[in-house]
């Protein structure tokens, strides 16, 4: 496991990382998910040990995180670094030789990843010459060349379409999957709710939630209830403790404690038939709404 404790950071008198403690389990995909200059960056990259802390550590199954262990990293920085004149597959052989693969060894690594990722029509194009997404694509085959212990990835969804989207998505599975710790940021709410077990929030350079996606639904999730009934459901409106977000005839959206709920589909079951009742599971996109609400801007949590 992947742990964050009290990491505290400062650029000038600001302090833009505050406490933040988090962990990234075994065979978890973590998505860490926040606004522009919330911390994201600079968190991963205090984990890469690119950039130090003020304050706080970073740890691996308990094991302060070192340089041997870093070199067993795999990172996808925000500053997308390939050499352009490079031929792809040529280039990821030269990043496998100088994770310590031998040539056919490297070699082999660079095919594997090259086709795992969809870019085998593009394998002996300079890197320069390939489309955007392409080149998002050759960046993740990148950090994965090495077969990392720990997977860091800045932004791997940004720019690519909705196949390239699923294909990374496989791919940090398998990962996951393999055993391996996943830390990904991204602005992708949707991506990040249909592919994370685990997900941290930051705003304003402190964790704001954290825990599994089920977990913060539960916890930040408003009681929220979808009823379709034959009758006009007007009188919802004069429940006490119901609020009605959507009213549309027989049907309703509303919000109220459970006990309140199940009062009113018994009054519309006294009305007459119900077609439908569910409760309804609050998007990622709501519980980060919630989560970030009224917080302060980065510049107020100055030191
Ligand atoms: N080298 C630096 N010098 C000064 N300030 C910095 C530096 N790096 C980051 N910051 C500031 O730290 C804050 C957090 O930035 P960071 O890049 O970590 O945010 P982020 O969550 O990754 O944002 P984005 O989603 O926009 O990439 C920002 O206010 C940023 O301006």
């Amino acid at each position: 496991m992947l742990e964050l404790h009290g990491i505290s950071r400062s650029f000038g008198d600001r302090l833009v990382l505050d406490d933040v403690s988090f962990t990234v389990g075994r065979g978890r995909l973590t998505g860490f998910v926040g606004g522009n200059g919330a911390g994201k960056t600079t968190t991963m990259r205090i984990i890469l040990g690119v950039l130090a802390a003020h304050a706080g550590t970073v740890t691996i199954d308990g094991v302060p995180v070192g340089g041997a262990q870093r070199t067993r990293f795999g990172y996808m920085p925000e500053e997308r670094g390939l050499y352009p004149k490079m031929q792809l597959v040529e280039h990821l052989t030269y990043l496998a030789r100088l994770h310590g693969f031998d040539r056919d060894g490297a070699t082999g690594r660079a095919e594997v990843l090259v086709e795992r990722l969809g870019l085998t029509p593009r394998a002996k194009d300079p890197v320069e010459s390939l489309s955007l997404g392409n080149q998002q694509r050759a960046q993740i085959a990148a950090a994965l060349v090495h077969d990392p212990d720990v997977l860091v990835l800045d932004e791997p969804f940004s720019g690519l379409d909705p196949m390239a989207v699923e294909v990374v998505q496989g791919v940090l599975a398998e990962r996951a999957a393999q055993g391996v710790p996943v830390l990904f940021s991204s602005h992708q709410l949707d991506v990040v709710e249909r592919l994370c077990d685990d997900l941290v929030i930051i705003a304003g350079g402190k964790v704001r939630a954290a825990g599994t996606r089920e977990g913060l639904r539960r916890e930040h999730g408003r009681a929220r209830h979808e009823i379709v009934a034959e009758g006009d459901m007007g009188w919802l409106r004069d429940v006490p403790d119901v609020r009605v977000d959507e009213l549309a005839g027989g049907s309703a959206v509303f919000e109220a404690p459970a006990d309140v709920a199940q009062q009113v589909l018994g009054a519309a079951l006294a009305r007459g038939p119900v077609r439908a009742f569910t409760p309804l599971r609050p998007s990622l996109a709501e519980i980060f709404r919630d989560v970030v609400a009224d917080e302060p801007e980065l510049e107020e949590v100055a030191l």
